[in-house]
């Protein structure tokens, strides 16, 4: 499943890992060692994500990258995918505040469904998820972070990670606050919801909100020697546990989707909301200059 879809600055690269033909050529004379790296290695797909500048969630990326998981899901060849960016300004910059600006209703409701369509499909995938993060995510660009089983961020003072909503002047949705406490507990989730933090490699790592962090260069090697190791997991018994401890949560989106979609589309369209979503962006603009 190489290059799909190859377009204009948007799309993913996914591409099983190994020699040409994606397998590496199978070694019977070395050991188990030899055996079990050559097992693992075509197991996982890199998924490097690109929609340029910064790959915010533009619909068109969003419906793009559902389709592209669902092959992957449904690709018996893959056990887990790592994923990362390939657009050096940014991991993802999350929601495109061009979808959340200035448009009509049923765009919005659309646009959140879509939102909502791949959280569930990323929180409740049965592969092992695990975020390479090389660059900066913000807000909804922490989506695919936190509904990863393993997070491992790039050690650069410009990698800040967290739900920063608060500073834009809306509210995170209860399904990004819900896998965030679940993995940073309640206190701390309180403490960096409310005052909106982006925090720095180092903080990170001490707040739980990732796994590891290392130089940038090493951030794909981590990625992968961790994959060695959730792949040395039977898939059933893994899959069984993940189901076990997410779907709480993700039962929650299900049973409530159509009153987060009126409640954001409300919120959203709201006077007040449009004009400090516009200065927002705005500012962003102009801090490029
Ligand atoms: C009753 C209550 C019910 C609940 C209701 C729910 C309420 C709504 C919840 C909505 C949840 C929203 C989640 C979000 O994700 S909002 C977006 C948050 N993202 C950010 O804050 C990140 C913003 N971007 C940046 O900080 C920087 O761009 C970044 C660090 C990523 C890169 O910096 P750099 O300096 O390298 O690059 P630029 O800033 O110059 O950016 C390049 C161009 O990209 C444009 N850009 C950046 N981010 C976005 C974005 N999110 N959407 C659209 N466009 C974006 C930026 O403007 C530059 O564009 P130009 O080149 O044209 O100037």
């Amino acid at each position: 499943m190489p290059h799909l879809p190859p377009a204009q600055g948007l799309g993913f690269r996914m591409r099983p890992s190994g020699g040409k033909s994606g397998r590496p050529a199978a070694r019977s004379v070395h050991g188990v060692s030899e055996v079990s790296a050559s097992w693992w290695w075509w197991s996982q797909a890199p998924l490097q994500l690109k929609n340029l500048p910064v790959n915010s969630f533009s619909l068109e990326f969003l419906t793009e990258l559902i389709i592209n998981l669902e092959k992957l899901e449904n690709d018996k060849t893959f056990r887990g995918i790592i994923i990362t960016s390939d657009c050096p300004k940014a991991f993802s910059a999350g929601v495109d505040l061009r979808e959340i600006c200035g448009k009509n209703p049923a765009h919005y409701t659309e646009y959140w469904k879509v939102l909502q369509d791949l959280w569930l499909r990323l929180y409740l995938s049965n592969l092992v998820l695990i975020s390479a993060i090389n660059g900066p995510c913000a807000a909804g660009g922490c989506l695919i972070p936190l509904t990863s089983d393993y997070r491992i961020l790039a050690d650069n003072p410009k990698c800040l990670i967290g739900l920063n909503e608060t500073r834009l002047g809306i509210s995170a949705p209860f399904w990004f606050k819900d896998p965030l406490v679940n993995i940073i507990g309640h206190r701390a989730s309180e403490h960096a919801l409310q005052l909106g933090l982006l925090f720095p490699p180092a903080e990170a790592l001490q707040v739980g909100i990732v796994d590891k962090v290392v130089p940038k260069d090493q951030v794909q090697s981590t990625a992968l020697s961790v994959m060695t190791q959730w792949l040395a997991i039977p898939d059933h018994a893994r899959q069984l546990t993940k189901n076990m401890i997410r779907k709480p949560t993700a039962d929650l989106l299900v049973k409530h989707r159509d009153t987060d979609i009126q409640n954001f589309v409300s919120f959203i369209s709201r006077d007040s909301i449009q004009k400090s979503l516009q200065m927002y962006l705005a500012k962003l603009k102009q801090n490029k200059d």
